[in-house]
């Protein structure tokens, strides 16, 4: 069911910094800050060849990433994003396999004009994942 990587997310506590580094320091293209008030963030966009890399801010502290920055002061890798041509059909065979899909259970739309959806880390190996339908 799942495709290609899309992305990896690294929660961050000063985008700015994080994006500063990725640029200089490991010489990565890094896009200007997205906000996106929809999922309680600012994104930067870091491309690589073959993925890409979400470095990730909370917009507040009810941002779904606040928690984890409290836990993970320094930041962590906060997500992991994999490709589905339908994310509907996704869904109904991972709730059917006992997966826990976060929020209402609808797609919402991603920071890449694509539906999205999250599945609870506790079910993956304490790994959050994302889902997008490409
Ligand atoms: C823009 C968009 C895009 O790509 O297009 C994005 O990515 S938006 C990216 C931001 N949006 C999201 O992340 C939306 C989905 N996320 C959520 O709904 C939330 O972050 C949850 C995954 C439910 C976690 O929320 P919260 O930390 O408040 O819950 P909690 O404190 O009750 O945590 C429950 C347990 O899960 C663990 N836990 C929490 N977040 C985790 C993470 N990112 N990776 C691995 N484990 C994690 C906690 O340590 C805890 O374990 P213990 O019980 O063992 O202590
Ligand atoms: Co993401």
């Amino acid at each position: 069911m799942i495709g290609r990587l899309n992305h990896v997310a690294i929660a961050v506590p000063d985008l700015t910094v994080a994006s500063d580094m990725y640029r200089d320091t490991l010489g990565a293209q890094v896009s200007p800050p997205q906000r996106e008030p929809d999922h309680g963030v600012t994104v930067v966009f870091v491309e690589l060849p073959n993925t890409k890399i979400e470095l990730l801010e909370p917009l507040d502290e009810t941002s779904p990433i606040a928690a984890f920055l409290e836990r993970n002061p320094a930041g962590g890798i906060h997500h992991i994003c994999y490709e589905v041509e339908d994310i509907y059909a996704a869904r109904d065979q991972l709730k059917a396999k006992g997966a826990r899909v976060l929020g209402t259970g609808e797609p919402k739309i991603g920071a890449h004009g694509k539906p999205i959806l999250f599945l609870h880390p506790k079910d993956f190996n304490g790994t959050l994942v994302e889902l997008e339908q490409v």
